[in-house]
Order: C-alpha cells, then sequence, then structure tokens
C-alpha cells in the first residue's frame, strides 16, 4: 500500500529558515526512514536547492505561476523550481489564493515540468472544483482552522469526509489531504480513517523545541 504523506509547509515562519529549515528536514529525514511514511517539506524558495540537494526527502514548493520561460519579471517559473530539485508544489494555499484560471494555469504548468501538484482548498465545493483540474492531491484546509491549535480531525471531521466524497466524485485518481491545526498521532490517525491520503502541517512541527519528538508523535499510530 501507498505510504501517506506528511508535508510540512514552513511557510515564512521565522523557525522556518536557515539553520531551523534545516533541522526540521534532518528530522523528516530520520523519521521517515525509521517509519516507513513519506515526509516531504515546503520551505522558502531560496531553501529548494539546498534542502533538495542535502536530504532524502521530497521537497516542495509554496507556489508557483503558471507561466512559461520569457518574460515573467518577479514570478515563479516553475522549470526553474525543477531544476532547484523540487518534487512537487503547493498550489493556492489560503495564504496564497489564485483565481480559477490561475489555479489551472499552474497545474497545467506543473505539469509540464512534472512536478507533483498539491491543489489547496477552503471548502467541499472548491475541492470538488479543483479535483477537476486533476491534480495529484486535494488538501482540504478550513483557513479558521489554520494555525489555530485546534485539529480539523477533531473539530470538522465532516468537511474532510465530505471533500473526500466530493474529490472521488469528480475524479478517482486524485488523492486527499487535511490540514489545519493538525498536532498529533490521533490527529493524523483520524484523518486517514476519514479516506485521506495524509495530512498538511506547519506550526505544531516548525514552531516546536523538538520538531523530531513532534513528528515521531505524529507518526505514531501508523
Ligand atoms: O500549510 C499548512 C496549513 O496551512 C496548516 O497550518 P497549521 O498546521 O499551522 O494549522
Amino acid at each position: 500500500m501507498e505510504s501517506p504523506l506528511i508535508l510540512i509547509n514552513l511557510k515564512t515562519y521565522k523557525e522556518g529558515i536557515g539553520d531551523r529549515a534545516h533541522r526540521i528536514a534532518a528530522a523528516a529525514e530520520t523519521v521517515s526512514a525509521e517509519s516507513g511514511v513519506t515526509i516531504g517539506i515546503a520551505p522558502s524558495f531560496m531553501e529548494i536547492h539546498p534542502l533538495s540537494r542535502h536530504y532524502a526527502i521530497p521537497v516542495y514548493a509554496q507556489h508557483i505561476d503558471g507561466i512559461s520561460p520569457g518574460t515573467g519579471t518577479g514570478h515563479i517559473l516553475p522549470e526553474a523550481v525543477k531544476l532547484a530539485g523540487a518534487h512537487g508544489t503547493l498550489i493556492n494555499h489560503s495564504e496564497r489564493r489564485l483565481t480559477l484560471a490561475d489555479i489551472e494555469a499552474a497545474v497545467s504548468a506543473a505539469k509540464r515540468v512534472r512536478l507533483e501538484t498539491v491543489v489547496c482548498t477552503n471548502n467541499v465545493p472548491t475541492s470538488a472544483a479543483a479535483a477537476a483540474l486533476s491534480p495529484d492531491y486535494v488538501a482540504i484546509e478550513p483557513p479558521e482552522l489554520i494555525g489555530s491549535g485546534v485539529s480539523v480531525s477533531k473539530a470538522d471531521p465532516g468537511i474532510i469526509e465530505n471533500s473526500v466524497a466530493a474529490v472521488r466524485k469528480v475524479h478517482d485518481g486524485v488523492k486527499v489531504l487535511t490540514g489545519a491545526g493538525i498536532q498529533s498521532g490521533e490527529c493524523v490517525k483520524i484523518a486517514l480513517d476519514l479516506g485521506t491520503h495524509g495530512v498538511l502541517l506547519a506550526s505544531s512541527v516548525v514552531k516546536a523545541d523538538d520538531p523530531e519528538k513532534v513528528l515521531r508523535e505524529l507518526v505514531s499510530l501508523l
């Protein structure tokens, strides 16, 4: 059976840059090797290359633009992200929202360069719409729970269950992640039991005094 995915988004937390990014990536590599669970990391753009070179874990961009090489000053070129060693990319995170047209362009551009796609959504209808674009993953995150310390798995299991059903109805091959407030092995297990393929999380690991300890707890019931 395919391993679940735990995807750690370092966002723009000061605890997620420089040496801390390396510490979290090293912890992810260790816990992934011990547990057999795939643990990915989405660092700042500047850290995609250093982390992808040094650690045997999948590295994701936090965003790409749906552009082609050429006159795109200030944009994030998918080809450059791929060359930096990224395995995949988030698209449309709640903190980096796009229009539907932009999401479609970003998914197409990611496919062009063979980057795995994780399209983030905020509710059940947007999960269904995202699935129609055939990304690898749809990641459902209720915005009000992001960074709240309150787990979506416990506070709103219905949105997970309904998103899984909506995505399956549109496109059975699209996998579902969930996120917002994920902080324990129990949160991860509930998410998987509801039909997801893993979790997207940030603060519980990024801000932890001991990220490795939190990661061990997150995989403890798998
Ligand atoms: O990308 C990650 C999500 O926005 C969840 O963030 P959080 O784990 O801090 O709630």
